[in-house]
């Protein structure tokens, strides 16, 4: 361990001690502990004439018998305690905080920071065709755009290529031109498209392919969800795209990166740091790195990878700029219908002059406002909206015992005919894989002949997609999941989300009900609400969402043949749910569970 008199520095103390008025320094108000043992007198803190070499030697002094006084002490029986307060560092004057110090600071409290935000107008809306009229977009990619049904742009991409198709024009002329985007739009509104048209737009005139774009999303179906859609866009313009999904071998995978340079790569960030730490990747013709269900990724620290990533851009670039002389930049898009909200996600990374695009309610053009949101402030406050076909209702019972809840799921399920491409969320894998083969085994009890699928991450990559196929084609009626499916999954045929269990946050919530009403369809979401306790976690989360005035979460019961709306304070009673008859049915399915879990 270091001494104490190595640790202590005598030189930094005289300048700290506060100049009195007359001139001289300002004693410590108490006296000391060797003043006060008559040791060593104050007058010693003056000498020669010059106070600070008669302080240094002073204390320096002072040290001495302190040590002395330490070291004989420990033979006497008795240990005079020593003042601390004469050895503690005097005051030191805080250090100037430079401007960008306090500014990364208050990032952090709030979003005031940020501009203001781009107003979009829900009903300009525009033919994808008006943009190549304009020379900003490749004649091949509208071709795509219109064989796969995509005509008219949604409001998303309307306000997305008007901000960057003539960006990308200027780009090509001055590499350093160019800022950074950040999107905030429902779910299901068509983001995807929106940064895709862009990238391909840019890469549409490109001799050789080079990794100029990079897109991150937080799972592996979405990757291949965001594949087949650049697939589509792209076709005639002989793009290699890499997706970073396969289950082929890390080494494998590792080896094609090296041979083959890619154009575009979408992956995870944990897969791509992985690679770029082994080099198997270069960033330095990168230009565009796409960050989608950014929120989520944010919130995603494994290895680092924020840090790891940013650094290495960084590093690159500061490379290529003091070879060229020239400024190159990579310029970000952010996405999620969950943007804002969660602050200290977007003060994680460097933006450069960002511009941000908030799009709420994407279908809803009976109104013709801009926006709800006015000012940059709001950013932080709840900003999350659904999309306007989406109609959700609570099923509420007043008892928390959830002993029957399968059961009584199993029974709405039957009672209001819900038959098909209904999405249920649990709140785990365990969960959802139980909840899923008791569904199973209670529908056969019920002679409810349906096709009931679990899917979650304990699955390989190629089930999991198997089974999005299957109930995507609906081939499998009811899909009982996990938050897994929650972010991005686009699966146009689905009528509704039943939050069997209950999301964690207002966020989740958001991602859950938007896996239907996409695209301007309609869909349902219920919710499970067992009990006051949940009643109000979810009350309290439905504070966070913006909803029409004219728009309430309808509550629900199971006392007819049918859904009737009844009383908000209402609940369906048990019994009227569940009779000895399915008591008995519910019991068999259990033990059925109970061996099959046992290995009997
Ligand atoms: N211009 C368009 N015309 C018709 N359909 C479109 C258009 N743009 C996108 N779509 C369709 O809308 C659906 C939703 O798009 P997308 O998955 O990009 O939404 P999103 O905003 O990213 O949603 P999420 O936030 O849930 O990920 C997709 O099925 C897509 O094919």
């Amino acid at each position: 361990m270091e001494s104490f008199s190595n640790r202590f520095d005598p030189s930094s103390l005289p300048d700290q001690k506060p100049i009195s008025s007359t001139g001289k320094r300002k004693r410590d108000v108490g006296k000391t502990f060797f003043e006060n043992s008559g040791e060593i007198s104050s007058d010693h803190l003056k000498e020669n004439g010059d106070p600070v070499q008669g302080k240094h030697k002073a204390v320096l002094q002072r040290f001495k018998h302190a040590k002395f006084f330490l070291s004989s002490s420990k033979q006497e029986k008795e240990i005079v305690p020593l003042n601390v307060n004469s050895l503690e560092p005097l005051p030191q004057p805080l250090p100037r905080a430079s401007q960008q110090l306090l500014q990364i600071k208050s990032n952090q409290n709030t979003l005031d920071w940020l501009p203001k935000q781009i107003n979009y107008n829900k009903n300009k809306i525009k033919n994808f065709k008006e943009y190549t009229d304009d020379n900003l977009l490749d004649p091949r990619i509208l071709n795509n755009l219109v064989e796969n049904n995509f005509e008219k742009a949604f409001s998303v991409q309307t306000a997305v290529l008007d901000t960057l198709l003539l960006d990308i024009k200027k780009k090509k002329l001055l590499p350093d031109s160019g800022n950074d985007l950040l999107i905030n739009s429902p779910t299901g509104s068509g983001k995807t498209i929106s940064y895709l048209i862009p990238i391909i737009q840019y890469l549409s005139t490109r001799i050789i392919p080079k990794l100029s774009c990079i897109i991150l999303v937080p799972t592996k179906p979405l990757i291949t969800q965001v594949f087949d859609t650049l697939i589509k866009v792209s076709q005639g313009i002989n793009l290699t795209i890499t997706p970073l999904n396969k289950n082929s071998l890390f080494a494998d995978e590792a080896v094609k990166l090296r041979k083959n340079v890619s154009d575009i790569i979408v992956s995870t960030p944990g897969r791509l740091v992985d690679h770029l730490q082994l080099k198997n990747i270069s960033l330095k013709n990168l230009k565009y790195l796409i960050i989608d269900e950014a929120d989520r990724l944010f919130n995603q620290s494994f290895q680092n990878w924020v840090t790891v990533l940013f650094n290495e851009i960084e590093q690159t670039n500061m490379k290529i700029n003091l070879k060229t002389k020239i400024q190159f930049r990579v310029d970000k898009i952010i996405c999620s219908s969950t943007l804002f909200g969660s602050l200290p996600s977007l003060t994680s990374i460097p933006l450069f002059k960002p511009k941000i695009i908030v799009i709420d309610n994407e279908f809803d053009t009976s109104s013709n406002h801009e926006s709800t949101l006015t000012t940059a402030g709001n950013f932080s406050k709840a900003v999350f909206s659904l999309p306007s076909n989406l109609k959700e209702f609570q099923f509420f019972q007043n008892s928390s015992n959830s002993l029957f809840k399968p059961l009584i799921l199993l029974k709405f399920l039957i009672i209001n005919n819900f038959k098909s491409h209904t999405l249920i969320f649990t709140k785990s894998n365990d969960s959802s894989s139980r909840l899923a083969r008791l569904l199973q085994l209670l529908a056969v009890n019920y002679s409810f002949d349906l096709n009931i699928q679990c899917i979650n991450s304990t699955l390989s990559q190629f089930k999991k997609q198997k089974i999005l196929d299957r109930f995507s084609a609906g081939e499998i009626n009811i899909l009982v999941s996990t938050d897994l499916m929650a972010r991005g999954i686009d699966i146009l045929t689905i009528k509704r989300v039943i939050n069997y269990d209950l999301p964690m946050s207002s966020r989740e919530y958001v991602h859950r009900v938007g896996r239907t009403s996409r695209a301007g369809n309609t869909g349902e979401a219920i919710t499970f609400i067992f009990g006051n306790g949940e009643r109000k976690w979810f009350n309290r989360m439905m504070k966070d969402i913006i909803r029409k005035p004219t728009s309430k979460i309808e509550i629900i019961t199971m006392d007819q043949n049918t859904s009737t709306l009844v009383e908000a304070d209402q609940s369906t009673p048990y019994d009227s749910i569940v009779d000895s008859n399915d008591r008995q049915l519910y019991k068999s399915a259990l033990e059925h569970l109970q061996r099959e879990v046992a290995g009997k």
